[in-house]
């Protein structure tokens, strides 16, 4: 199971996450991944762990104020993005532009969609993966693993009638139940945020996550 652990603008130390995982993760094997903000890519990226932007824009070079440019993200030290997040939300087409940004600059691409049928139209823009996030139950500590079961199987049901396309899940997810739950129920990899960016002890909350994972 991947687990990706997304930042967002949270008060924490993205380097002292980034290491946390890191060390998890070659102690585990676990594959983790830590998507802080655009500003902090390169600083977490040289902690060694897998680091991943939050958003690219669907744009190349060019005039193009206040973007952020996935080749600069790669340069960085971005291995990935994830696009379309429940708080960072894009119209399909602009989707479609950021996809092709992420894959011109060699970034993996993770698009997000609120429900399974929103899952099912980003698979058709071949993504690697997609991740389906019910926004009513994000931040909110109780996982869509247990809150509903049926939009994780659904959503993984929509993605394999595109194409091989691996499926996460996130919202509420802060343990290696809720991760070993989110597995049983077809997802591939997990995406959180509040469980590590907020826990008091960031790397014990990784160790438990990738526990039984
Ligand atoms: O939005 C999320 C990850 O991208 C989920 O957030 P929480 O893990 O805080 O519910």
């Amino acid at each position: 199971m991947f687990v990706l652990v997304n930042l967002k603008a949270y008060p924490c130390d993205p380097v002292e996450i980034g290491a946390a995982a890191e060390t998890v993760a070659a102690e585990t094997g676990a594959r983790i991944a830590v998507a802080p903000q655009a500003a902090d890519l390169r600083a977490v990226a040289e902690t060694g762990v897998e680091t991943w932007a939050q958003h690219v824009s669907p744009v190349e070079h060019g005039s193009h104020t206040g973007s952020t440019l996935a080749e600069r993200a790669a340069a960085a030290g971005a291995e990935g993005t994830l696009l379309n997040h429940s708080e960072k939300r894009l119209r399909l087409a602009d989707i479609d532009d950021a996809v092709g940004a992420a894959e011109r600059a060699g970034l993996d691409t993770v698009v997000c969609a609120n429900n399974p049928a929103q899952v099912g139209a980003v698979a058709q823009l071949s993504p690697d993966a997609v991740a389906v996030e019910p926004p009513e139950l994000i931040g909110t500590g109780t996982p869509v693993s247990q809150a509903d079961p049926d939009v994780v199987r659904a959503a993984v049901d929509a993605a394999s009638a595109v194409g091989d396309v691996p499926v996460y899940c996130g919202a509420g997810i802060s343990t290696g139940d809720d991760v070993a739950a989110a597995r049983d129920l077809g997802a591939d990899g997990v995406l959180l945020a509040s469980g590590v960016a907020k826990a008091d002890d960031p790397e014990a909350a990784l160790r438990d996550l990738v526990t039984d994972s």
